[in-house]
């Protein structure tokens, strides 16, 4: 998807020497055609970033409707206030939103209203290359941010990070090509380990690092999982005996991460007692317990804010509290996959449960699992697709 994005805007991609190695080669960076781009529209929510460095390159750019998972409302408010602030100009047409820079982008003081992720991609992207300094605060310091800021400061950007949640950037005139190891995917690392947790098994994460992902672990060894940590990746087990139920609340880094919220969950309706799951970063990403009851799992959505914390969400009439009561035995069911995480979440509890599941929309959780199906069946999961083909 992004790389068909980037060739649709005439960057060459080919892959590298080595597996999972791209080369790119942006000087023919050219404005795409719109009926193009706008077949991307609801695929993902990767355009929006392409606003900073389109309107750099070119002086404008079109951002067909966004895609993405459905775990709340998912509004882009902050990423169209900051590029204003920069010197954007934005209209909202019918089929997506067109963006100018009449003149070239500005450095600014920026607040976010909540440390967004996505926002503070958006303002390190377009602030590397505006006239003068960026100073933006209340930013998201998550590792995949300082990993960006990693990528930038090699392509010549100048980038400092303070422990207050601010970040400062030197716009720069010209930026050049880097050699770069991305991070390797904590959000699947962790989906592994609640998966091995689940099913009281035993999975070895290669690429899995300590460092990326300490409050998962703490929060795993708190359930009662252990793992051994190695300089190449982690193994996650379940050691036996009863798991321990739990209060949990998601939040920003370094918070425990909401997108490892829903594979956790499943491991809780293991755990013995009350766990206690407070969902503080999008507000509607707890209704796929609705299918795990379904497996016979007790799972009780609350609107009030149970957790330590009040929420952005306690006042809004939102279910984004739970109470998840273990453990209970799974049965397998008929199931719909309804986000990324939610969908990953659907195949542990299969996985865990008594006889068989069939699980409906798998090809979402490709967006997020490469190549999951191999791995399943390489753990031992009995596999079966819809025409009798057995996955590799
Ligand atoms: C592709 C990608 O990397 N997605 C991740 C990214 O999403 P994404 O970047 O979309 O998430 P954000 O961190 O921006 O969103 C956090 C919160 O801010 C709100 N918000 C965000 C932007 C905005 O303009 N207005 C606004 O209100 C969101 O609704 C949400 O409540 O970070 C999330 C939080 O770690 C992860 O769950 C997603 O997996
Ligand atoms: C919410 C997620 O992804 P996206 O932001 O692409 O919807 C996710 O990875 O769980």
């Amino acid at each position: 998807m992004v790389r068909g994005l980037l060739q649709l805007h005439g960057v060459t991609v080919r892959p590298g020497d080595e597996p999972g190695e791209l080369v790119l080669d942006p000087s023919h960076v050219e404005s795409a055609n719109v009926a193009d781009i706008d077949a991307h529209a609801g695929s993902s929510r990767i355009p929006i970033l392409f606003c900073g460095p389109l309107l750099h390159r070119l002086g404008h750019a079109f951002i067909p409707g966004l895609g993405g998972c459905d775990i709340g409302g998912r509004p882009v408010d902050f990423h169209f206030d900051v590029l204003r602030q920069f010197g954007a100009t934005i209209e909202k047409r019918a089929d997506g939103q067109y963006l100018e820079a009449p003149q070239r982008l500005r450095g600014t003081k920026i607040r976010l209203p909540y440390p967004s992720v996505g926002s503070t991609e958006q303002v390190l992207l377009t602030a590397v290359l505006a006239e003068g300094v960026t100073e933006l605060s209340n930013a998201a310091v998550e590792p995949e941010i300082e990993d960006l800021i990693c990528v930038l400061q090699k392509m010549g950007a100048i980038i400092s990070m303070d422990t207050d949640r601010t970040i400062r950037i030197t716009g720069v005139d010209k930026l050049d090509g880097y050699t770069h190891r991305a991070l390797p995917d904590r959000l699947e690392a962790a989906s592994w380990a609640s998966a091995a947790l689940a099913t009281e098994g035993n999975i070895y994460v290669r690429g899995a690092q300590q460092r990326s992902m300490m409050t998962f672990l703490n929060t795993f060894r708190k359930v009662g999982g252990a793992f051994e940590i190695e300089d190449e990746g982690i193994r996650f087990w379940h050691p036996g005996g009863l798991l321990n139920a739990i209060a949990l609340e998601t939040d920003v880094h370094p918070g425990f991460q909401t997108d490892w919220q829903q594979p956790l969950v499943v491991a809780l309706t293991q755990a013995s007692g009350l766990s206690i799951v407070h969902e503080t970063v999008y507000e509607s990403r707890l209704g796929f317990t609705s299918a795990l009851n379904q497996m016979g799992a007790h799972i009780q959505l609350y609107r009030e804010c149970l957790g330590g914390s009040a929420c952005r969400f306690g006042q809004r009439n939102f279910l984004h509290s739970a109470v998840v009561s273990g453990p209970t035995k799974l049965q397998g069911s008929d199931l719909v996959i309804p986000d990324l995480r939610g969908g990953f979440s659907y195949l542990i509890a299969a996985l865990a449960a008594q006889g068989t599941s069939r699980v409906h929309g798998i090809d979402l959780i490709n967006r997020g699992y490469e190549n999951f199906m191999e791995k399943l069946v390489e753990l031992g999961a009995d596999v079966e697709l819809p025409n009798g083909a057995l996955p590799n």
